[in-house]
């Protein structure tokens, strides 16, 4: 079966000398929700902007489905949400949505082909007003991007990206500059769109709690040079609601993810 996202043996030096990824191998399942966490300059945008092929390894192989990440993404299997929202401020919040969804025919049958579905069903266009309904937008459908708040902004990226409907969903620190409500109430839309779509997610984030809540496996990463350390699946039921976040079960793998970073932040070699 060919994996989700592929990534083996996988090294990436920048041109200063600076191992941002080292002997990287990290295999996700289609479907499965996947966190990367770690220290600050351990390679986790690295990763994402190798497998969105905005970057290329100098060892190894990265693979989505089977083909190189330039394949998946000229196909449009590959999805992006960055920090920032980067909405076009002078579309309304629908247009802001609905534009990028222009696929030509072309790039449709090559993502069924690769993906193994029909072309139809990559073709068919979804309700974007009802995506942004229950993403709380349906009264901001006809607004500006600086009409809303950051979160509203950042709930809109998020739309836009799933109404692509990407086989592969990367998302960058998606919530970082989010208040704590904001984040949690985006955190649970989220995982509702995702349930629905049943997209590949790699999800970078800085905080123990978002990759517990949210993920079915935890990549723990260290820097110097980035690498991973550990791998955790989260085996706990869904969907993961407030009441899940006080329970031991919850806080017993929020305990591993912060032991495993302890020992990430560990220079090698040192006692
Ligand atoms: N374009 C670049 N040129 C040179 N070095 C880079 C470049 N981009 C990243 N690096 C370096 O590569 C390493 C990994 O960076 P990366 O941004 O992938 O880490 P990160 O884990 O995402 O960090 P953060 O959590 O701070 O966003 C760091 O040492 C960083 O300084």
């Amino acid at each position: 079966m060919n994996a989700g996202v592929r990534l083996h043996g996988v090294r990436k030096t920048y041109g200063d000398g600076t191992v941002a990824l080292d002997d990287v191998s990290l295999s996700v399942p289609p479907g499965r929700f996947v966190s990367l966490i770690g220290p600050s300059g351990c390679g986790k945008s690295t990763l994402l902007r190798l497998v969105a092929g905005l970057e290329a390894q100098d060892h190894g192989q990265v693979s989505v489905h089977g083909v190189s990440p330039e394949d998946a993404c000229a196909a449009k299997l590959i999805g992006l949400v960055p920090q920032t929202p980067a909405l076009l401020p002078w579309l309304d919040v629908l247009r802001n949505v609905t534009l990028p969804r222009r696929m030509n025919r072309r790039a449709a049958a090559r993502r069924a082909e690769i993906a193994g579905v029909e072309a139809r069903a990559v073709l068919q266009e979804p309700d974007m007003l009802s995506l942004l309904a229950r993403a709380g937008l349906a009264e901001a459908v006809h607004r500006l991007p600086s009409q809303l708040s950051g979160g509203m902004q950042q709930r809109v990226a998020i739309v836009r990206a799933f109404g692509l409907r990407p086989d592969v969903l990367l998302m960058d620190e998606p919530f970082s500059a989010l208040d704590e409500f904001t984040r949690e109430a985006l955190q649970e839309q989220l995982l509702d769109l995702w349930d629905e779509l049943q997209t590949t997610v790699l999800f970078v984030t800085h905080s123990i709690q978002e990759a517990v809540r949210l993920s079915d496996t935890v990549v723990v990463m260290a820097p110097d040079p980035g690498r991973v350390v550990d791998v955790i699946d989260i085996d706990l039921p869904r969907p993961r609601g407030q009441q899940l976040l006080e329970q031991g079960r919850f806080h017993a793998y929020e305990d591993r993810v912060r032991n495993a970073l302890r020992g990430a932040w560990r220079v090698p070699g040192a006692a």
